[in-house]
């Protein structure tokens, strides 16, 4: 867990977020000369054996110029239009920058749906490890074309809080147009003072960041602070930086003071997703272990592996919670099952290897991963 700047070299998996603010050459488009810049610091973090997530926005201010528009519409359908349109030119841009590096990317378009059910969740979460997993960048950002609303995250400094928490992230850099939070909005209190480090939940932060964002952004720096105090509940550290600094994401990752970095404070990491699964009151099935895997359960924090699973109660789909029985009839966890309760029942007791076989195709090795279960108080 990063508490100072010397954790940041130990970080391994990174989400960096670049703003409206920062992509967008003043109503002109994407700046890609800009866009050229990080994408060589990216890959040579990458080459220094981190993962990097990026969610970056743009996609309205670039589909307002390919349009023709000279202003952000108030109408939100031409505004999910515009996303629609620019969103083919954000990703044809990143897509070119990185490919001088030899690095494939990849377009992942989130709602608020995709993390608030369980099913999606885990496919979301499948998605992008497997994508890390084959040295793939994916570019996430909000499917603004289909987001309502109701269900929009509305500001992309949440969307890259959403997807530490959905990767377990060590770290978020939110890059922006400012050297980072300060004492006041520097915009228009001259002579405020950035803040150097400060626990992301401090109060004080929240007074400061009070003002709203630029013309073509959504959320300022009041949603950047947001953003960090839900990183940090689930165990991530958030550098907010200026995105124009010369080797930005080299110099924070090395651990220089640069930017504003909020730290997580005390607190057990991945909290958020265990109380999330926790919170969940739909069990919809059940299994039965044998002793040995009740034994990992209990004891060493370990995943439910298909191997440890005597007998399946219930019908459940991938996605839902199940409840795990131990030998003497006692529920001993609660977790999200990988598998139908169909697909259970033909690898029960079978080694996670013979999966593909027994199937006809492929999927994780556990039945309930570890970070997704959670072990009753008293068991
Ligand atoms: N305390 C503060 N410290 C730094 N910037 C602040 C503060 N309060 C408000 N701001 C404003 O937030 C803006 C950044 O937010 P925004 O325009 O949404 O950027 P982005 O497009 O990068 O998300 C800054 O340009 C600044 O005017
Ligand atoms: N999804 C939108 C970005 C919205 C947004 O959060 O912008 P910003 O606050 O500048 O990061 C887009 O691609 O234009």
């Amino acid at each position: 867990m990063i508490s100072t700047r010397d954790d940041m070299p130990g970080a391994r998996r990174w989400v960096v977020k670049i703003g409206s603010a920062l992509l967008t050459a003043d109503g002109r488009g994407l700046d890609r000369e800009r866009l050229k810049g990080w994408a060589a610091q990216v890959a040579a973090l990458r080459q220094s054996g981190c993962q990097v997530v990026l969610v970056s926005s743009g996609a309205v201010a670039e589909g307002l110029v390919r349009l023709g528009w000279t202003s952000r519409p108030s109408s939100l359908s031409a505004v999910q239009a515009a996303a629609s349109v620019g969103q083919a030119g954000l990703v044809e841009a990143y897509s070119h920058c990185f490919d001088a590096h030899g690095l494939r990317t990849a377009q992942v378009l989130l709602t608020h749906d995709d993390v608030a059910d369980r099913r999606r969740y885990l496919n979301a979460r499948s998605t992008l490890m497997t994508l890390l997993g084959m040295g793939v960048i994916p570019i996430v950002n909000e499917n603004d074309a289909i987001a309502t609303d109701e269900i929009r995250v509305g500001d992309n400094d949440t969307m890259a809080a959403l997807t530490v928490n959905l990767l377990d992230a060590d770290g978020l850099i939110i890059l922006t147009d400012q050297s980072g939070v300060f004492d006041a909005d520097p915009r228009r209190v001259p002579g405020a003072q950035r803040i150097e480090q400060c626990d992301a939940r401090d109060p004080s932060l929240l007074e400061a960041a009070a003002g709203t964002g630029g013309a073509l952004g959504r959320g300022g720096m009041r949603t950047k602070v947001l953003a960090a105090r839900q990183a940090a509940d689930s165990g991530a550290a958030t550098v907010i930086a200026d995105g124009l600094a010369p080797d930005v994401l080299a110099r924070i990752t090395r651990g220089e003071s640069i930017g504003t970095l909020l730290t997580p404070g005390r607190g057990e990491r991945r909290a958020a997703r265990k109380n999330w699964i926790a919170g969940q009151r739909r069990v919809r099935g059940s299994v039965r272990i044998d002793a040995g895997a009740a034994r990992v359960l209990r004891t060493a924090g370990r995943s439910l592996l298909p191997i440890g699973i005597t007998h399946v109660d219930g019908e459940f789909r991938r996605g839902d919670l199940v409840a795990c029985i131990s030998p003497e009839g006692e529920e001993i966890a609660q977790g999200l099952a990988n598998y139908d309760a169909r697909e259970i029942r033909q690898i029960v007791g079978e080694p996670s290897e013979r999966i593909e076989a027994l199937l006809g195709y492929g999927g994780e090795p556990e039945f309930i991963h570890r970070n997704n279960l959670v072990v009753s108080r008293n068991a």
